[in-house]
């Protein structure tokens, strides 16, 4: 007999409406959703979602998991881990661990790697060049061949327009994205945090919003010539999102992620010299997180991603000025979006899972994911809207606890995420 798995009384959504239903398993397969108590029970095993809210399984296009090369900080298992306690089930991993998977022997490593630890789907970017750095390009057919998600050098910039445009014209041949984490060098002048009101009142050093917009202006414009695919990672800045939102009306194959943290903070949230805050990019201006927030809500921004990007506490307990860039984000992205801009009625809660799971599984073509439909693998998540929860170091599954929403108290904590049909995170 195939094995059966019924989850009873729980709510999904039908356009904007919450509806009780039941959602029956098959061999790892949605194979029936219908009324709430209405599904035959049978010699099924049955979990009761006591009215919890069914949702696709999370789809996150960019996290860090320093495996190898610094799994004191996070490894595939425990980033994974941390994923399913999210509500992730599809994750796609960055490619700056050591050493880069930058020949088509270590990505196949690294898919291994990956296959061998993950207890969520985990989707694999090749880097864009040799090292990550320069101008060497990577053998792209055989990456893609081998089932690179998309190429990034993400951590840092592609410098030389000459590069950037070779990659885009052989990325576009391919049908593979270039995902791309923007910072012109030349315009960061060591900075630690946004340059603006607040780096001049807490005498830090600056990083003008120009270093991304100006790298993103140029790449559009290689975009159109080269018709590839070309995706922003974490845009914080209101001037590059009018530049997005000016390429896509001229037609240009572009997409874009925003960051839960560049839509809930702000730099006057910096109140002190505190590497929690400290991430690449920069939080921006609150003009810079409303035009985030409208991008969103106006298309030019497809989808949220975390950037779950953990470090040591001892790293963050250093002065900005020393700290590494980055925050981890996977198991706080849905409860904090849901209390901060659901709850208040700022978007919808439909909205927030088309961000979160349908339309970065529509741009990336990762077609068992995102939707919550009979015939679907079974990879879905789980939340209790109504409880709520405190933030602290024991909320992690992460190694990483560097995080600027320590003690916050949300709502939308995970009830049980799985993949396939097997329960990869119970409460
Ligand atoms: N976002 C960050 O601040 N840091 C990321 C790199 C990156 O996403 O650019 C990291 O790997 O630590
Ligand atoms: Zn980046
Ligand atoms: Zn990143």
């Amino acid at each position: 007999m195939m094995e059966r798995l019924v989850l009873s009384h729980g709510q999904r959504l039908i356009g904007d409406q919450l509806v009780a239903c039941d959602v029956v398993i098959t061999a790892g397969k949605i194979s029936q959703i219908s009324d709430a108590g209405s599904a035959d029970t049978g010699d099924s095993d049955v979990i009761d979602l006591q009215g919890a809210f069914v949702s696709p399984g999370l789809v996150d296009v960019h996290e860090h998991f320093r495996d190898p090369g610094e799994t004191e900080k996070e490894t595939i298992k425990t980033g994974t881990q941390a994923a399913a306690h999210g509500g992730f089930t599809t994750v796609a991993a960055m490619p700056n661990v050591l050493p880069v998977p930058d020949t088509p022997e270590r990505f196949a490593a690294q898919l291994q790697r990956n296959a061998d630890q993950a207890v969520v789907h985990v989707q694999q970017y090749a880097p864009i060049t040799q090292g990550r750095t320069g101008d060497q390009l990577v053998a792209f057919d055989q990456m893609a061949a081998l089932g690179a998600m998309a190429f990034t050098n993400d951590g840092n910039g592609v410098q030389t327009a000459d590069t950037m445009y070779l990659a885009m014209q052989q990325a576009a041949v391919l049908g593979v994205p270039i995902v791309a984490h923007a910072e012109a060098d030349s315009l960061v002048h060591g900075g630690v945090m946004h340059e603006g009101e607040i780096s001049r009142k807490l005498g830090l050093p600056g990083i003008p919003s120009v270093s991304e917009t100006a790298q993103v202006a140029r790449d559009v414009t290689l975009a159109a010539a080269t018709g590839a695919h070309y995706h922003v990672c974490h845009v914080s800045a209101a001037g590059t999102v009018a530049v997005l939102r000016a390429a896509k009306q001229n037609g240009v194959a572009v997409t874009a992620e925003v960051s839960p943290h560049h839509l809930l903070l702000n730099d006057h949230d910096i109140i002190r010299d505190d590497a929690q805050f400290k991430m690449n990019p920069p939080l921006g201006a609150p003009t810079d997180q409303q035009a985030l927030l409208a991008g969103l809500l106006d298309g030019t921004i497809d989808m949220i991603a975390t950037d779950h990007a953990p470090h040591t506490a001892a790293q963050k307990a250093q002065s900005m000025r020393q700290a590494p860039f980055g925050i981890v984000g996977n198991e706080t992205a849905f409860s904090l979006l849901y209390t901060k801009l659901v709850r208040p009625g700022v978007v919808s809660l439909a909205q927030l899972i088309d961000w979160l799971a349908s339309r970065p599984a529509e741009v990336f073509g990762l077609s068992g994911a995102g939707r919550l439909t009979v015939g679907q693998p079974a990879d879905i998540a789980v939340f209790d809207l109504a409880t709520t929860e405190t933030v602290t170091p024991e909320y992690f599954q992460s190694k990483g606890h560097n995080s600027p929403f320590m003690g916050e108290t949300v709502a939308g904590q995970t009830v049980l995420t799985m993949v396939g049909g097997t329960v990869v995170y119970q409460r």
